[in-house]
C-alpha cells in the first residue's frame, strides 16, 4: 500500500531525520519516494542524501502535485508561516501530517483548504530505531484510508496509538519528551559509576541493558511496575537502601513535575498560538 506513495518532510532536523532512518530502515517505502525538503540548508540535505539515499531538495525544488503525504517537521514557531506558503502549492486531496509539538489540528485545519485531511503525530527519537511510541489524533476531515496510511506509515518507526486530540499534551509528555528523561537518568548513572571508579562506557552500556530489561519486563510480564520494583527490593538490602534515596531526594516528585512540565508547555505552545492568531 505505501509502495508508490511519496513522503515530503517540510524541515530536516533532528525528528525528520529520525523518521526518515526508521522508514528507510523498514524498506516499505522507496528511499527516494521519501523527500525531505529545508528552507536553505544546503549541506544538511547533502548529509541526509548520502546517509540514507533519500531525495534531498529545498523547498523550492518540491513538486508539490507529486506528494502523497506531507509531514511538517519545523519547529512551531515556524507552523504559521509554512501553513500559509502550503495552502497555495497542494490541494484538499492530500494528506497532511504533522508531528510539530502544541499545535491542534482544528489551528492547522483554518490555514488549510476547508476538506484538508490533518493528523496530528507525536513521534520520538526512538524512531530511529524504529522503537518510537508515536501518537496520532485525527482533524474534521480524515477518513479511515487516511488512518490507515497514517499507521501504516508510522508504524515503519515503532508503535503506533491512536488517542483523542486533548490527550497529546500527555502524550508529549510521556513519550515525545521522554527519550530525554532517560538520557538524563543515564547521564546520572555514569556520572556516579564514574565517582565509584566505573569507565563511564561500561556503565554505560550496563545501565542501557538495564533501563532495556526493565522495559521487557514491564511489557511482557503481568506484575504492575509497583509490583516488579517490590520483587527487586530485599528487606533492608540494597535496592531498599537505592529506593529511599530516590525518595528522600524527590526522585518521584521530580519524575511526575518532568512529565507534567513537558504537557504544560505542549499546551502553553497552543495558547501562545492561538493568542498570536485570535
Ligand atoms: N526532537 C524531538 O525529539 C521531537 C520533535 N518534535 C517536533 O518536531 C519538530 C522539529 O523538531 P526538531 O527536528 O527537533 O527541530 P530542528 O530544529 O532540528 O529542525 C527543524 C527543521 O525545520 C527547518 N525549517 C525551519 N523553517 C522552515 C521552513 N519555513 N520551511 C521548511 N523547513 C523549515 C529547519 O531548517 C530544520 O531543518 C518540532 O515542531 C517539534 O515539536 C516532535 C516529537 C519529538
Ligand atoms: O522539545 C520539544 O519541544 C520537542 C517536542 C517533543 C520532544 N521534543
Amino acid at each position: 500500500m505505501l509502495n508508490e506513495q511519496k513522503v515530503a518532510f517540510l524541515g530536516a532536523g533532528s525528528m525528520a531525520e529520525a523518521m526518515i532512518s526508521g522508514m528507510v530502515s523498514a524498506k516499505k517505502l522507496s528511499p527516494h519516494h521519501i523527500i525531505a525538503t529545508n528552507k536553505s540548508n544546503e549541506d544538511r540535505l547533502t548529509e541526509l542524501r548520502e546517509k540514507y539515499g533519500i531525495t534531498a531538495i529545498s523547498r523550492d525544488e518540491l513538486v508539490y502535485e507529486d506528494v502523497d503525504v506531507f509531514i511538517l517537521a519545523m519547529k512551531p514557531k515556524d507552523a504559521d508561516a509554512v501553513l500559509a506558503d502550503l495552502k497555495d502549492k497542494i490541494n484538499p486531496n492530500q494528506l497532511v501530517m504533522s508531528v510539530l509539538a502544541g499545535i491542534s489540528t482544528e489551528f492547522m485545519e483554518f490555514r488549510l483548504h476547508d476538506n484538508q485531511p490533518i493528523i496530528r503525530v507525536m513521534p520520538n527519537t526512538s524512531s530511529m530505531m524504529q522503537e518510537s511510541a508515536t501518537a496520532i489524533s485525527t482533524g474534521q476531515h480524515v477518513g479511515m484510508d487516511h488512518v490507515l496510511t497514517a499507521k501504516e506509515l508510522l508504524s515503519c518507526i515503532g508503535e503506533v496509538y491512536v488517542i483523542e486530540e486533548e490527550k497529546m499534551d500527555i502524550f508529549t509528555g510521556i513519550a515525545g519528551s521522554g527519550p530525554a528523561y532517560f538520557y538524563y537518568l543515564m547521564e546520572h548513572i555514569e556520572k556516579a559509576a564514574a565517582e565509584e571508579g566505573m569507565p563511564p562506557e561500561l556503565a554505560r552500556q550496563i545501565g542501557a541493558q538495564t533501563i532495556l530489561g526493565a522495559a521487557k519486563m514491564i511489557m511482557n510480564r503481568d506484575e504492575t511496575p509497583s509490583e516488579l520494583r517490590e520483587n527487586v527490593t530485599s528487606p533492608n538490602g540494597t535496592t531498599a537502601a537505592g529506593l529511599d534515596a530516590l525518595a528522600e531526594n524527590g526522585g518521584g516528585r521530580a519524575i511526575m513535575a518532568a512529565v507534567k512540565g513537558a504537557s504544560s508547555r505542549s499546551k502553553e505552545i497552543s495558547k501562545q498560538l492561538e493568542k498570536v492568531h485570535a
